[in-house]
């Protein structure tokens, strides 16, 4: 019987081709695009340190998770094990758990949830209950991790009707652009795969890699603004663009400034 740590020991196995590029690393590229984890993660900690100075511990986890999904899935990719598998889907749940802990915005609680400590309780509960049903069949754990996107997006739709600022809509319209692309190219690698084999170009898993990156990139910082209007009522978010509005390609961030006024 193969270990739970043995190469290929894992239930999927993406679109690329195995061991092609090299001995010890099964899926080259999908292995190496998630470099874009070790680059989003410190882009997030410097570009809003205004927000970090005034809220560190959030972004700090958050950030640290990131880079901690990165390892995993690297690791996942390289050797295709279970072990592997696990780590990089259960890496991805506690980082969503951790994120929704902070960040969840109070007047969504449901009515029996009075404050942030119990919310702390609720996810936690739900997330390691989560965690012990993730080994019954590790297969469709992606479906439904990639399922709580469309309440994030749910979420940004009804946050985006309480905001008339014209660069937040902007902001968020260009992390759906991403996230529609991130997911489309997850899907195709998983369902299209005979396709991309039959024109050699297996590739998609990674582009997904780089494209949910991409999507975080601009999630975050929303998050952060709607964060900073719940939370810190003596700051008014400002939407920023790095390295300045008028280049062909930007990063957003948020900076804070002082007074508030109401979004
Ligand atoms: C109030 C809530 C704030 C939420 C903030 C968001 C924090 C994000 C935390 C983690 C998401 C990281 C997802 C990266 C996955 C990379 C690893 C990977 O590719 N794993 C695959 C196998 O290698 C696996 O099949 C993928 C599983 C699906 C993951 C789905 C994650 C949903 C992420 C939602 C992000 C949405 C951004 C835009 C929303 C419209
Ligand atoms: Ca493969
Ligand atoms: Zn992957």
């Amino acid at each position: 019987m193969p270990s739970i740590f043995s190469y290929q020991s894992a239930e999927v196995d993406w679109c690329e081709g195995n061991f092609e590029r090299s001995a010890v690393i099964a899926e080259y590229y999908n292995t190496i695009s998630n470099v874009s984890f070790f680059v989003l993660s410190p882009a997030l900690l410097y570009l809003n340190r205004q927000y970090c100075q005034k809220k560190a511990v959030p972004l700090y986890f958050v950030s640290g998770l990131l880079l901690l999904i990165g390892v995993f899935s690297m690791y996942f990719h390289m050797t295709l094990s279970y072990v592997g598998q696990l780590l990089d889907e259960l890496s991805i749940l506690w980082s969503l758990a951790v994120a929704y802990s902070f960040w969840y915005p109070q007047v969504y609680f449901p009515k029996c949830i009075k404050t942030r400590r119990h919310f702390y309780w609720l996810t936690g509960t739900t997330t390691v209950i989560s965690t012990l049903m993730s080994f019954i069949k590790p297969t469709l754990n992606a479906y439904a991790l990639n399922c709580i996107a469309f309440h994030l997006l749910y979420l940004t739709w009804r946050e985006l009707k309480k905001c008339n600022d014209k660069r937040v809509h902007r902001m968020a319209a260009v992390m759906v652009m991403w996230w529609v692309l991130a997911i489309t190219s997850w899907i195709s690698d998983r369902w299209l795969c005979w396709l991309w084999q039959a024109i050699n170009f297996p590739y998609f898993h990674s582009f997904w890699h780089v494209l949910i990156a991409m999507s975080l990139l601009y999630c975050c910082p929303l998050v952060m603004y709607f964060d900073i209007t719940y939370e810190m009522p003596s700051f008014r978010p400002k939407l920023e663009y790095w390295p300045s509005d008028s280049w062909p390609i930007v990063v957003p961030y948020i900076a804070l400034e002082e007074p508030h006024k109401q979004c």
